[in-house]
């Protein structure tokens, strides 16, 4: 069984090749990064994969089920989660709160179970509470459980995104430049939770980055597209040293 395959697949806004013609499998617990320069197309695969797009052509499996065209709700539902380049978060509730919208693709009460406040709802209210504490704990902001987004570290409200697309319980996460805007330290801790989210959790990491030592210290296997097309496919180091990678960021 394939886990994760991208066929063909294409994307076309009037004349601009957006993605062309891009086919990739990723395997289950793998740590699975896409590079490029500045309009390669990287986003746009993301939107692909999360459904914000349909494409142009070719088709998108998950687990042997072709997922081209599910609706993006159930694509959350089926286990693919992710975060955004431009955190987006709820600035004015707290950190719990954001977790707990995060799980709101597992909620299978109904309004009517709600409004009476019955007690299947107050079980599911308290195992929705219960892991979204998990996600608190495993990436240590206990301490700013209680913190509303607005208040909070700019490398903070990036961890707390993570924690969002976690407590849907993904099999994949999808991570759009974990690192942008965060310091060296930052960095250092945001590599360490890429790797645990894989080792700890058993998630397969899709991710998008521009930090090449980022890109190194934690990816199994790396893509580079550039105008929309694979460049190369490796090993970070073999990636790294493919000419036309080389060429396309000089160029770049
Ligand atoms: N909604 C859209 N309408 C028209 N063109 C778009 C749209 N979204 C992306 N594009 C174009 O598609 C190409 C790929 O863009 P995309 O955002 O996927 O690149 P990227 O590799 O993520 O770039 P960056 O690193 O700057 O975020 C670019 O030429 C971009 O201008």
């Amino acid at each position: 069984m394939s886990f994760f395959k991208v066929e063909g697949v294409s994307l076309h806004f009037g004349g601009v090749r957006a993605v062309d013609n891009v086919s990739f499998n990723v395997d289950k617990g793998e740590i699975f990064t896409i590079i490029g320069p500045n309009g390669a197309g990287k986003t746009s695969i993301f939107n692909l994969i999360s459904r914000i797009y349909r494409p142009t052509g070719g088709r998108l499996m998950f687990e042997d089920q072709d997922i081209t065209n599910v609706a993006p709700h159930k694509i959350a539902k089926m286990g693919i989660a992710r975060t955004f380049q431009n955190i987006e978060l709820f600035e004015n509730a707290s950190l719990l709160s954001n977790l707990l919208i995060g799980r709101h693709c597992h909620s299978t009460t109904q309004a009517w179970q709600e409004a009476l406040f019955l007690p299947s709802v107050k079980a599911a209210e308290r195992a929705h509470r219960e892991k979204c504490e998990e996600v608190i704990e495993f990436l240590d902001l206990a301490v700013y459980r209680d913190t509303y987004i607005a208040s909070l570290p700019y490398g903070i409200r990036k961890v707390t995104e993570i924690a969002r697309a976690l407590c849907s319980e993904p099999k994949i996460i999808l991570l759009d430049e974990p690192s942008s805007g965060l310091n060296v330290e930052e960095t250092d801790d945001m590599a360490f939770w890429i790797r645990d989210i894989r080792s700890q959790l058993g998630i397969t990491v899709i991710m998008v980055e521009h930090d090449m030592a980022l890109v190194s210290r934690v990816s199994d296997r790396v893509l580079a597209l550039n105008y929309g097309k694979v460049l190369a496919m490796g090993t970070p180091a073999e990636v790294q040293q493919h000419p036309d990678v080389v060429a396309a960021y000089i160029g770049a």
